[in-house]
């Protein structure tokens, strides 16, 4: 074997996805040697971890220095250097400063990149870590009016937490934030974007750390930011609203003043916009309107970081791009596994699961790659986590509390589901997805206290027929009912 550095397990990436499967291959395998090489400065870690159902945890996401890491678990040596190549026959890492590793055992969990609608346009921004989302609050503090491509998690928080600035929100589809809600939702939350934002007082619960230049010298491959993204930017001190939402619409053209004059189209004008301002850049949508922005936010999802590991490897793809896992979490290269948002799980799913690229499901899965790596090499009998069998996330959108549960938006049902609906406007939304009876999915606005019933009755498939819509009765306590 080439002169290399000697590890049991190694693994890439200082996300959550890496650092939670590099901490559990220290629980089970303390003796052995883990290498974590990871291109960012800091790593990621879960603390705090609040239990709320058998599949959901609140948990606040820190950054932290990696040594904080090799203390807490002796057997962890951190590299800062991105893996530019992997030889898996040989079991061989290379970095960037020539450093080679070998392992008996790796998991790849390095991430994703902001999937942008066009890739090398100055005013075309994409936030992934802290690095992109300081980029944007530079950007963001000269500017009069931003457009916002997508209709995901960074758009919806975005709209509601960036105030003092125009917002046009370019959206695919009929109703926002389509990725997590369901139109109702949509409509629940739609008020909110005409009140103007209240100055929280709360402290930051997560640590900063500052990342000098030379941990960010290599570029755009920061772990992905958490929930409270936004409350590490400074954002304007006008605390208005001003978002103006085009439905259905995607990006046609960008153009500069130049190319918008030269092509003869006219661009619309908002309220108390002078007729003759000019603006850096203009997008024409697919609904032929052009609106003039100072940026474009391109929040439009993300694609697998797998570009260093294809080299001379066959590495098998999912549709999505990602490394396709099997319920091994084993890609298609022997010894390699992979986790968290770089991976597409290719396995038969449970009947209420399915892939989103999210914390959760990056720390559910890291966990379950340590243990897969460790039992292999300990020749053991390892059965598919829990975790895998229903959908759950918790978030806030809004201000609100928002849950979502199995298959919240019908996913899987071809149709064939009946809703059920309790909602009072600013206070709660609760809609249950039924089939034959039994609930598939549901989605929890506010402090409704409901979602370990709605877990357990679509876990264990409870035929609900005989409730019908008392199911949502507020005078019926369901959740003494079903406990
Ligand atoms: C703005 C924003 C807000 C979000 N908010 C939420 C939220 O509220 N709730 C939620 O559930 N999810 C949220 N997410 C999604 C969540 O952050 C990700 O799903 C999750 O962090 C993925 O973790 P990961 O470990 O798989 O990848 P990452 O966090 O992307 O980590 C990848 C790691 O791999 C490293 N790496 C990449 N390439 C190489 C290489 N060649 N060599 C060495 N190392 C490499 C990177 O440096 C990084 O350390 C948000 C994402 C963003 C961008
Ligand atoms: N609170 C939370 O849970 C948050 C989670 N995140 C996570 O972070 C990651 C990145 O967030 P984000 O970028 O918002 O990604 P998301 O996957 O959440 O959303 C992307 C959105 O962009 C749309 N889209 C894709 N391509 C285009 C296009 N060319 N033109 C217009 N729209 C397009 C998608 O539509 P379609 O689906 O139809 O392709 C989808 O609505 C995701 O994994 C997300 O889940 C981020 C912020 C908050």
């Amino acid at each position: 074997m080439e002169d290399a550095e000697v590890f049991t397990y190694a693994v890439i990436g200082g996300g959550i996805a890496g650092v939670t499967c590099a901490e559990h291959l220290y629980i089970l395998d303390p003796e052995a040697r883990t290498v974590v090489i990871t291109a960012s400065g800091l790593i990621k870690a879960v603390t705090n971890v609040l239990p709320i159902t058998k599949t959901l945890d609140m948990f606040d996401v820190e950054e932290r220095l990696p040594e904080q890491l090799e203390n807490e678990c002796p057997n962890i040596t951190v590299v800062k250097e991105p893996v530019t190549r992997l030889n898996a026959g040989d079991q061989i890492i290379y970095t960037t400063s020539g450093r080679k590793f070998s392992y008996k055992k790796l998991c790849i969990c390095s991430g994703g990149t902001p999937k942008l609608i066009s890739n090398n346009h100055p005013s075309v921004l994409g936030i992934r870590d802290t690095e992109s989302a300081q980029q944007f609050q530079e950007r963001l503090g000269k500017a009069q009016r931003i457009l916002i491509v997508g209709n995901g998690g960074i758009a919806t928080e975005m709209v509601y937490e960036v105030t003092g600035v125009d917002i046009i929100w370019a959206v695919k589809d009929k109703h926002t934030s389509a990725t997590f809600i369901d139109p109702g939702a949509a409509e629940f939350f739609k008020p909110e974007l005409g009140k103007d934002k209240i100055e929280s007082n709360q402290p930051l619960k997560r640590r900063k750390y500052t990342v000098d230049g030379s941990q960010t010298q290599y570029g755009h491959i920061g772990g992905a930011l958490g929930p409270d993204w936004h409350s590490g930017l400074r954002l304007s001190s006008d605390l208005k609203r001003k978002v103006t939402i085009e439905y259905q619409v995607e990006v046609k053209n960008i153009f500069s003043h130049e190319e918008l004059i030269n092509s003869g189209k006219s661009c619309c004008k908002l309220k108390e916009e002078p007729l003759d301002s000019i603006w850096p850049v203009y997008v024409e949508l697919s609904n032929n309107k052009i609106y003039g922005c100072d940026f474009i936010v391109s929040a439009t999802g993300v694609v697998p970081n797998i570009s260093v590991f294809q080299d001379g490897n066959n590495l098998r793809l999912g549709s999505d791009g990602g490394l396709r896992i099997n319920e091994s979490m084993e890609t298609s290269l022997s010894n390699v596994y992979a986790a968290g948002d770089v991976c597409s799980p290719s396995w038969e799913p449970a009947q209420h699961w399915f892939q989103m690229r999210l914390w959760t499901q990056a720390r559910h899965m890291g966990s379950y790659a340590a243990k897969c790596m460790y039992s292999s090499l300990a020749n053991e009998e390892i059965y598919m986590d829990f975790a895998f069998e229903l959908f759950s996330h918790a978030t806030k959108f809004f201000g609100y509390k928002v849950i979502i549960l199995g298959l919240f938006n019908g996913q899987k049902l071809e149709g064939k589901y009946e809703i059920l609906l309790r909602f009072t406007p600013g206070l709660e939304y609760i809609k249950c997805v039924m089939a034959d009876g039994k609930m598939q999915g549901a989605i929890l606005i506010g402090e409704t206290d409901l979602e370990e019933t709605f877990e357990n009755l679509i876990l264990n498939q409870m035929d609900l027929s005989q409730y019908g819509e008392d199911l949502l009765n507020p005078d019926i306590d369901i959740e003494d009912y079903f406990d």
